[in-house]
């Protein structure tokens, strides 16, 4: 798939906005606080409804403005189909062909897109809730039956701390109540771990891959998923829900007495294994790089396997930070079949030689210059 064109009115510091892309690589260039993160942000916004650096939508709203509008065409399959998002006090609309959705969940998925930042290092440095948020953020745009299961596990999640709450401070005692949510979360609990299962399975397989010929054959990577229940991929979401259900009534009076749910999915953790070790603990800065990159890689494919499409993929300030082995191979890697989009301060210590035919988009003040083409700012360089 890929994003024909994008339109912006008071999004961040671009007050109106037009413009096609090219379907192969776009460079958006430009000095430091130009725009160039917050157009990668935009396209990413119009994919997931919300950002990766703010939890407050008010914040890409234009400073002068009360309303915001993100719009554009996402291309796949022979298939042209307007996307459209609006943000204001009132909250976000989504439009899918024109017609709104009630629910975000029918709209994500339209577009899909990988980010690669620099904080994705977090990804093997970080907490767990990092890689749960990685996980189910991911999945959730490759299915759309894994992001309801998360939005309901959520939902019931904080019900049931409420009462939990109630219950710890004796504003109420109704026992068979508390049974209710806890049967509920059981129930999306399991659904929801058997898919983080599967799913990672598959990641394993192509990021094993990857990160084999990035380290040049010398590291072997596996993942462990860490969950309270022990499952496997032999376990069936039917025994996970029972163990849940088993643990909650074995918890209950700890549970009760801390005023919080402690049983669950959104307990868990995956730990990345180089070699057998655990990468976040035992790893080099360069062996938690390189599995970091690997992740990302293998996301392309695990995308392309499961919806069909290829997602866009955009790079924020992240190709400059690599060294020539891990740029080579991101670069070669999306060479001519993946729609890219790539900020950078500065031309030079990209490996040109690997992009064919990108666009460079300049940026200054939240304006894009005409398009130059490669040859012309080769010229100018
Ligand atoms: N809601 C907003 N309204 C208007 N301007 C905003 C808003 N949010 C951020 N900005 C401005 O956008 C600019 C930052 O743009 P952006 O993050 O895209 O920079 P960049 O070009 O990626 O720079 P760098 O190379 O430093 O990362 C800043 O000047 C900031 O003040």
């Amino acid at each position: 798939m890929y994003l024909e064109s994008l339109h912006l009115k008071n999004f961040r510091n671009y007050d109106a906005l037009d413009v096609t892309f090219n379907q192969g690589v776009n460079v958006l260039l430009g000095e430091n606080a130009q725009g160039k993160t917050n157009l990668l942000e935009a396209i990413y916004v119009l994919a997931l409804t919300r950002s990766h650096r703010t939890a407050n939508d008010r914040d890409l709203i234009n400073w002068q403005a009360d309303a915001a509008l993100i719009s554009g065409r996402v291309h796949k399959q022979n298939t042209t189909t307007p996307l459209e998002l609006t943000f204001s006090k009132k909250g976000k609309k989504a439009r899918v062909n024109h017609l709104e959705q009630a629910r975000l969940s029918a709209y994500i998925g339209n577009l899909n897109v990988i980010l690669f930042a620099p904080e994705d290092l977090e990804l093997v440095k970080g907490s767990p809730s990092v890689r749960r948020h990685f996980i189910d953020q991911e999945f959730g745009q490759m299915s759309p039956k894994y992001l309801y299961n998360a939005g309901q596990y959520r939902t019931i999640l904080r019900q049931r701390n409420n009462y939990l709450r109630q219950l710890q401070r004796k504003q109420a005692k109704d026992l068979v109540y508390l049974g209710v949510l806890s049967d509920q979360l059981a129930a999306f609990g399991a659904e929801l771990v058997a898919a983080r299962i599967n799913f990672l399975a598959q990641l394993e397989q192509w990021a094993k891959d990857v990160h084999q010929v990035i380290s040049q054959e010398r590291e072997e990577l596996a993942f462990s998923y860490v969950n309270q229940v022990k499952a496997t991929a032999e376990t069936t979401v039917d025994e996970i829900y029972q163990s849940y259900q088993e643990q909650f009534e074995r918890q209950q009076h700890k549970e009760i007495e801390q005023g919080t749910t402690l049983i669950g999915p959104h307990r868990d953790d995956l730990h990345f294994l180089v070699n057998g070790k655990n990468v976040q603990t035992f790893g080099s800065q360069g062996q938690q790089r390189t599995t970091a990159l690997s992740v990302k890689l293998a996301e392309i494919d695990l995308m392309k396997a499961i919806t069909g499409e290829y997602p866009v993929l955009l790079l924020d300030d992240v190709l400059s930070e690599l060294d020539d082995a891990r740029q080579t191979h991101l670069l070669r890697s999306i060479q001519d079949k993946v729609q890219t989009f790539l900020t950078t301060t500065s031309l030079s210590g990209i490996a040109r030689k690997l992009i064919n035919d990108p666009t460079v988009f300049d940026i200054t003040s939240g304006k894009l210059a005409p398009e130059s083409s490669a040859n012309e700012s080769d010229a100018a360089e």
